[in-house]
């Protein structure tokens, strides 16, 4: 199955925010299921870069952070400041109503566990969804295709940006997907980081009934597309795509740190 482009109104229009997080979200009951192990293998990444490595700062904006929080339970420890960005209203309410806890929010607390688990102590799973809540001071929205993507706010450039399978699902082609690397790029402050976590071969993805296109990517691509928009890779990590080949025909995910070249 092959999509056309999904144009951002596509997006406005029909993702339903509560499909996407049950199909692709939902630890199962019993552990193991592939869709959980590709979560895992997100947070040991994130739980990589910020605990263990020691990637830190005052201000950390995550573009394109869709209905999730997943990608701040590791790096809400290591910033003063997390801003969380998205082109749909839908997503950015469904973030609010988890900041909120409202009783119809989703249910983190497995991610939350998980995670914990790894810093050594799987028992401070609730302190850790207050420290997510208290970090996450703005949620705003965002658009990769524009040279701000947070126009018409201009926010000071920033210690750490990182994007989680945004940017192959927001850029109709390559020349798009260079173009929205520097957008965001331009966001980080010289010196500071670039987190990205990418599908990689895979043409469509699934939402509920609704299928959405996805920018066919290779790791070499990927790689050439940060280093010209001025980062040097630091390191990176591929995994096979364990997702049911229902929801998508990607073969792998990668996850990339890189650090932004300072001008001399
Ligand atoms: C899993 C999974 N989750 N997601 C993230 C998801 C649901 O797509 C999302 O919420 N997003 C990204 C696109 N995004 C955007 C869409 C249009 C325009 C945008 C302009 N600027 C910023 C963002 C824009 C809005 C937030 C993608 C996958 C996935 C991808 C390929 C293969 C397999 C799985």
């Amino acid at each position: 199955m092959e999509g056309d482009f999904t144009g951002k109104d596509v997006y406005g229009k029909h993702f339903s925010p509560k499909d996407y997080l049950k199909m692709y979200y939902s630890f199962s009951k019993e552990d193991g299921s592939q869709e959980d192990a590709l979560l895992n293998f997100y947070l040991q990444k994130f739980h990589k870069t910020f605990t263990v490595d020691g990637v830190k700062g005052d201000t950390l904006i995550d573009i394109g952070s869709g209905p999730t929080i997943y990608q701040f339970l590791s790096s809400c420890g290591s910033f003063r400041e997390i801003i969380a960005t998205d082109y749909t209203d839908q997503n950015r309410e469904e973030i609010k109503r988890w900041l909120k806890k409202d009783p119809d929010a989703f249910d983190w607390s497995q991610a939350l566990k998980y995670v914990c688990e790894l810093e050594g102590d799987r028992e401070k799973w609730v302190e850790k969804g207050e420290k997510v809540r208290s970090t996450i001071r703005r949620v705003l929205k965002c658009d990769v295709t524009q040279v701000n993507p947070l126009a018409p706010l201009v926010v000071a450039q920033a210690s750490c940006v990182t994007s989680a399978l945004c940017l192959e699902a927001a850029c109709k082609d390559l020349t798009a997907y260079h173009a929205a690397l520097r957008n965001i790029g331009s966001l980080v402050k010289p010196g500071g980081h670039l987190v990205l976590l990418v599908a990689l071969g895979g043409n469509f993805y699934m939402a509920g009934e609704q299928m959405f296109f996805c920018l066919y990517l290779e790791k070499e691509t990927v790689d050439s597309a940060v280093t010209e928009a001025g980062f040097d890779i630091l390191w990176s990590e591929e995994a096979k795509n364990s997702y049911s080949p229902t929801y998508s025909d990607c073969k792998n995910v990668y996850f990339l740190v890189a650090q932004k070249r300072i001008k001399v």
